[in-house]
């Protein structure tokens, strides 16, 4: 599966113009691309104070855009997320479009991140994120998601061979990102594809820094801090090949946990 992470800088509040930008990124993708992965909230960014006036209702516009995508671009796009509004409720939602079948898959942040005020004005979601692509199982988690390996744990322990991660992950907490994403990779024998966003906004700068890591914790690709697509090609034997190495889901010790 040939991966694309587009590692977009988002301009604050203005998803038309970030729409136009992702679109030109999609237009200069190489031919062979089949699965793309966008930013966490590349429509709004982080403005969370004008969701009154920006918010997508019942995320319309948002899953128009993923599925015109999908089928112009023939990939099935891991969409980052919006912020979806259904009757005063607002969620940090994230939805898969595949080029054939639209939306395939949604999911709402589990874990709200309140240094970035998300608490004030977010529900958050309690549904896991299981899906299948390609055939094979995957899960979605949102940025914040990976600092809980339960999460991630209880994704994997339900069939998820690669967990693809949206983020607005800070420049100044870069390293916990690639540390928390390459021991995800290693501790769960799997496959992890995550896509940060690049630039800055009135609060923070972005630590950009995609990353694709196989089931070994070796990475495939790394993006740097600046706006860019980054490539990589995963196979999913990769992951029984790994389980057989160190059976560590045989064992798992259930009976002291
Ligand atoms: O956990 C972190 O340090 C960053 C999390 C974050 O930026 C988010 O969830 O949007």
């Amino acid at each position: 599966m040939k991966i694309a992470l587009i590692q977009a800088d988002l301009t604050f509040g203005e998803p038309k113009i970030n729409k136009e930008n992702i679109e030109l990124k999609l237009q200069s993708l190489d031919k062979d691309t089949e699965i793309v992965v966008l930013p966490e909230l590349w429509t709004t960014a982080y403005d969370l104070t004008r969701l009154d006036e920006i918010a997508d209702e019942h995320a319309k516009w948002y899953y128009e855009v993923l599925q015109e995508w999908a089928t112009t671009y023939t990939i099935t796009l891991v969409g980052g997320s919006t912020v979806k509004k259904v009757n005063d409720v607002y969620t940090n939602h994230l939805a898969v479009a595949s080029p054939t079948d639209g939306i395939i898959h949604t999911y709402d942040k589990a874990h709200l991140f309140r240094l970035m005020d998300e608490h004030l004005y977010l529900k958050d979601g309690h549904k896991e994120s299981l899906f299948t692509i390609n055939q094979t199982k995957a899960a979605t988690l949102i940025c914040y998601d990976i600092r809980f390996p339960e999460w991630s744990r209880k994704a994997v322990r339900n069939g998820a061979e690669i967990l693809f991660i949206v983020a607005e992950w800070p420049l100044k907490r870069l390293d916990h990102w690639r540390t928390l994403l390459i021991a995800r990779a290693i501790e769960n024998q799997c496959f992890v594809v995550a896509c940060n966003r690049a630039g800055s906004d009135p609060q923070n700068v972005f630590a950009g820094h995609s990353l694709i890591i196989d089931p070994w914790g070796t990475i495939v690709s790394e993006g740097t801090e600046k706006e860019e697509i980054i490539y990589g090609t995963i196979d999913s034997k990769q992951v029984q090949e790994v389980r057989s190495m160190i059976p560590i889901f045989e064992d798992r010790r259930e009976d002291i946990y």
